[in-house]
């Protein structure tokens, strides 16, 4: 009997783990949409052996149940779920980016004979859908479980073995602590990065014809990424962290306002002192690339300034089936050679496109 793997909502991140599951030796993989007409563009991107809309179809014989929707979706799918005869042994597990919640409602729950161990990949991007999903996405990421006391060691290394086709480092965290981390690193700078680009778009509407937009190309819009991330799914995720966000954001308060006396005391010594300790801190940080927030892979090319070189570029680029997340050119004025920037989601890509431009001979600095 093949080992079936049902994923509920086939998205960024379902859509990756199906990739990563799919076609692997007594595998089967199963999709649930609730939506039917996506049913199509799922199968269309080959993530799934099959799909479905029914909940019964998908979790009623799965060995694994990977429930991928957003976190506030996650309560009434565990609670339908466990209206369902499941398959003994079965293993829930979610990829919810909070993990107390799930956690809690899960022990609220009668499953008898199926254990539920909250996960999640701690690798993404701002984009989402099915359209998004990457086979490497979680490779070399780490992947949190937060399976509780009661969870059987058998069951918990069941999914950890089904996990490493995701090539993800699996860390074993209790689920508050978790959100506490997570919430400091992920979701409080999600929280400032949308906070400042609707403070800019202010400005730039009232006051200066444009201008604070086209001055925030590269560097403003490179740090503020994280702020095109879903709606939807970001709504989830603060109202689900709601209080452990409301004690972060009060601290963030007291940062700025030591900020404020700085600048109102003109104190000097002080604002080096702040630009110093975090220095120190920041280099401490593993170089590791993949962490909460992804980071891009850049390389840099001296380019003559002409019309049309992004373009020629992107379509050398292209031609080699090589995809790029972003192209800049900085420092650049008429006539006078510039350095482009050109940044790529994997480390493959990256590599690849290194080697293609040498070949083009453009100099390439990494
Ligand atoms: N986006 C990211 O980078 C990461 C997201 N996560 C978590 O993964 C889960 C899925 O997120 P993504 O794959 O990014 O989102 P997505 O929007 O790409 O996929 C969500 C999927 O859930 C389905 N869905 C089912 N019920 C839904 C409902 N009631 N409302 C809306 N959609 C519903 C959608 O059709 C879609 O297929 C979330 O819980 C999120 O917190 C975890 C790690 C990274
Ligand atoms: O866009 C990015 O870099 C992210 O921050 C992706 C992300 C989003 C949600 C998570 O729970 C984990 C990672």
């Amino acid at each position: 009997m093949p080992i079936k793997v049902a994923i509920f909502g086939v998205g960024l991140i379902g859509g990756s783990l199906a990739l990563c599951l799919k076609g692997k030796p007594g595998l089967t993989v199963v999709g649930h949409s609730h939506r039917p007409e996506s049913q199509q563009k799922i199968m269309d991107r080959g993530v799934v052996d099959a799909v479905t809309s029914s909940m019964e179809e998908a979790a009623c014989d799965a060995d694994f149940i990977f429930l991928c929707v957003p976190v506030g979706s996650l309560e009434p799918y565990l609670r339908k779920l466990s209206e369902l005869p499941l398959k003994q042994g079965c293993i829930i597990t979610d990829v919810g980016s909070t993990k107390a919640s799930v956690a809690a409602c899960a022990a609220m729950l009668s499953l008898p004979g199926v254990h539920f161990i909250g996960g999640h990949p701690m690798a993404g991007s701002e984009r989402s859908g099915v359209e998004a999903a990457s086979s490497l996405l979680f490779e070399n990421a780490y992947y949190v479980l937060t399976p509780s006391e009661d969870v059987p060691e058998d069951s918990y290394r069941k999914l950890e073995d089904l996990l490493s086709y995701t090539k993800a480092q699996i860390v074993r965290v209790d689920p508050v602590l978790h959100d506490e981390i997570v919430g400091a690193i992920s979701h409080l700078p999600h929280i400032i990065a949308v906070a400042l680009v609707n403070q800019i778009r202010t400005y730039n509407n009232t006051d200066a014809d444009g201008l604070y937009r086209l001055l925030a190309a590269g560097g403003f819009r490179d740090i503020t990424r994280i702020a095109s991330s879903d709606p939807v799914i970001w709504r989830d995720i603060l109202l689900s962290n709601r209080d452990i966000l409301l004690t972060l954001l009060k601290d963030w308060n007291r940062e700025i306002e030591g900020f404020i006396h700085l600048l109102e005391s003109r104190d000097g010594e002080g604002i080096e002192a702040a630009f110093a300790t975090a220095n120190q801190f920041r280099s401490e940080l593993p170089e590791r690339r993949k962490g909460a927030i992804t980071s891009l892979y850049d390389i840099y090319i001296d380019v003559p300034d002409h019309p049309g070189i992004i373009g020629q570029i992107a379509t050398q680029l292209g031609d080699q089936h090589i995809n790029l997340s972003n192209m800049q050119i900085i420092e650049s004025r008429e006539d006078v050679p510039g350095v482009m920037r050109l940044s790529f989601r994997q480390e493959s890509e990256m590599e690849r496109a290194k080697q293609h431009l040498q070949s083009l001979n453009y100099k390439v600095y990494v």
